[in-house]
């Protein structure tokens, strides 16, 4: 049995409702496929002994009012004081399970937890406990990401162990197209050739460096390449109108308004007025700022490159010493200023002009307030620096040309060009190692599916032919209102920001923008093809995002997720359509999993994160159940690794 899937918690952030109801489904569907009709499953609280359609059916139906009761118990008849970490360890007594394993006993242990001592209400998205499998031949709680777009070398996917018919019908995948064309068993040339391909695998890049102040500007660019402030300089002369007019919009006289509209009774939607009017005012103003930000220092490092050609031409003339003091002549004269003044505001400058030169336009343009303290005290002005900004070039390019699509258009005014580069969708494009240039998803799989694509794609799709319009992960019993309330916070749930009291993952549900994480799709140095990596960091119980893809059913030989809800059993696929989840690799040493959450009565599986560090390789656990038959053996490289040394 695989409980990996389930979850690795951030011992700091304990939840034990959480864990307990993550436990609780983990339960549900292993019971679920059991093969017996009788069983006996012991909680340290009890011993209950049901048929499997009623133990199924009641523990799910009551897995919320159970918990904190089930907790409570657990705490109190082992006397445990708040504060002080405890294991709660389940086994599950299955005869049938028994006698058709092998194992001697019938009792099994499932799953053991290791609380932490918060018995608050649970938090955004955190979690507390493990969950160690103890039982490798039970089904999974959930099957690992789709494997049907494999990739080359020694991470190609053994797919022998399943058939790869499919009882529906579905377009060629690229396992197939793949099958035809390579052997399913890597023979062992084959894998020494894949051993050396790996060795001069090219280099992995880098979303960040080991350097503080480096660090520091890299987030600044990366927190602005996937804002959801656009730069947008176009908009410049409507966002000052904006600003103009904002009499009109009464933003100064909007606190006097407020008063009085407070002793009519009116004080809500006065408030809220006045405070949207302020937020827009707000966003035009750091909008413009930004825009005029970007400008300056793009202009002055341009100059910098303007007054060192002039100083070449000059020297065609003169001594290099005078042909400088000339051009500092001209420069002041048309500024206005002193030879001080200037000198002082070149040496910055001329910092500026650094980093474009290593890091490319895109890197002072998006660059945050930083900038100018790391060139004005040269923090960390040195080669590696350059070389690692050098380095995310590429990757600043695509994230910019695609999420930000008119920052090009600053570099009309530096009489630049302003073609895009990159088009479609940040994640059309895979980020090579340095001195490469990112290369189209597509083209990454060719070599194993020349017609390959992939739809990037928000939210799960319905596979009509299997499902019809009804959604197969609908949690709602008809007329219940609680499927609108949190099962885990209990707050009310709801796609208006402003009614919506949920915030177990803010990033994903119940306010109006969602966009896309900081991720980006790179070439694994290790093998793997493709790969998932942070450009910030996500700290321990943050969503990453949502698994999505088509939710369909009936689908074998090709990897699925699993869902389950008390009424169906469903599927999703990732094989044409769905998100930058279906890049995410495994790792016996993961820093994130998947998790079940219910989001108005519809049940959702969210990546979610264990502590990612910018720059790290997003990873799951694939699971036993996944590995089990494969004759592959696992690259996460992890000291850990479970799966590296096999046939
Ligand atoms: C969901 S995809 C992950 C993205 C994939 N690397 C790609 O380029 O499309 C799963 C496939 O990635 C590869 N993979 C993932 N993790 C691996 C690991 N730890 N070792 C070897 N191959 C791995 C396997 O080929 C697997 O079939």
């Amino acid at each position: 049995m695989s409980l990996q899937y389930a979850y690795l918690p951030p011992p700091s952030q304990c939840n034990p409702l959480r864990t307990l109801h993550i436990f609780s489904l983990v339960l549900v569907n292993f019971l679920h496929h059991c093969p017996s009709t009788d069983m006996t499953v012991e909680w340290e609280t009890g011993c209950h002994t049901l048929g499997r359609q009623r133990l199924v059916a009641s523990m799910t139906a009551s897995i919320s009012d159970r918990l904190p009761t089930v907790l409570s118990a657990v705490l109190q008849s082992h006397q445990i004081t708040p504060g002080e970490p405890f294991r709660l360890q389940c086994q599950l007594s299955i005869d049938a399970l028994a006698s058709a394993t092998g194992h001697k006993t019938a009792s099994i242990p499932v799953a053991s937890f290791d609380i932490g001592h918060q018995l608050s209400p649970p938090l955004q998205g955190s979690q507390v406990g493990s969950i160690h499998q103890t039982n490798a031949s039970s089904p999974p709680f959930s099957e690992p990401p789709v494997e049907q777009l494999i990739d080359k070398g020694a991470s190609r996917p053994n797919t022998d162990h399943l058939p790869l018919t499919k009882t529906r019908k579905r377009g060629r995948s690229a396992i197939e197209a793949a099958e035809e064309s390579t052997p399913a068993r890597q023979t062992k040339k084959s894998r020494q050739q894949t051993l050396s391909t790996h060795n001069t695998a090219p280099q992995e890049v880098s979303l960040k460096s080991n350097d503080g102040a480096l660090d520091k500007l890299i987030t600044g660019v990366w927190q602005a390449l996937f804002s959801d402030t656009k730069l947008d300089p176009s908009e410049f002369s409507i966002y000052v109108q904006t600003i103009a007019n904002s009499e009109e919009l009464k933003l100064l006289a909007g606190s006097e308004i407020e008063e009085a509209d407070i002793t009519t009774g009116d004080s809500t939607v006065a408030a809220r007025s006045l405070f949207s009017r302020v937020n827009l005012i707000a966003r035009r103003v750091s909008q413009t700022s930004r825009f005029c930000r970007a400008l300056e220092v793009s202009v002055q490092a341009r100059w910098v490159q303007c007054f060192d050609d002039r100083v070449q031409v000059l020297s065609r003339s003169h001594t290099p010493e005078v042909a400088k003091k000339m051009t500092m002549g001209e420069a002041c004269s048309d500024f206005g200023w002193s030879e001080k003044e200037l000198r002082n505001k070149m040496c910055i400058w001329r910092g500026y002009q650094h980093i474009a030169k290593c890091g490319g336009y895109v890197t002072l343009i998006f660059a945050g307030p930083g900038l100018y303290r790391f060139c004005k005290y040269r923090l960390s002005f040195d080669d590696k620096t350059f070389a690692a900004l050098h380095g995310l070039r590429a990757a600043f390019e695509v994230a910019a040309d695609t999420l930000q699509p008119c920052w090009r258009r600053v570099l009309g005014f530096l009489g630049m060009s302003q073609e895009r580069k990159y088009t479609g969708h940040l994640h059309d494009w895979v980020i090579r190692g340095p001195g490469n240039e990112p290369v189209p998803l597509a083209t990454t799989y060719h070599q194993w599916d020349r017609n390959f694509s992939y739809r990037h794609i928000e939210g799960s799709v319905i596979d009509q032919d299997a499902w019809g319009d009804h959604d197969p992960r609908s949690t709602c019993r008809p007329g219940a209102s609680e499927a609108l309330s949190c099962e885990v916070c209990h707050a009310r749930q709801s796609d208006d920001s402003t009614q919506n009291g949920c915030r177990c993952f803010p990033a994903l549900y119940g306010h109006s923008h969602a966009r896309l994480p900081p991720v980006q799709i790179i070439q694994t140095s290790s093998g793997k093809n493709n790969g998932l990596f942070a450009c910030l960091p996500f700290e321990a119980g943050e969503a990453v995002g949502e698994f999505v893809g088509e939710l369909t059913t009936g689908i074998t030989g090709l990897d699925v997720m699993f869902g389950q809800t008390e009424d169906a059993s469903y599927q999703i696929w990732q094989g044409r359509s769905g998100n930058y989840t279906r890049f995410v690799n495994h790792s016996c040493k993961p820093n994130a999993q998947y998790e079940h959450f219910n989001w108005r009565g519809t049940q959702r599986i969210v990546l979610v994160s264990q502590g990612i560090k910018a720059s790290d390789e997003i990873t799951v656990d694939y699971s036993d159940v996944y590995w089990k038959d494969l004759r592959k053996k696992c690259l996460c490289g992890q000291t850990e690794c479970r799966y590296r040394d096999r046939a």
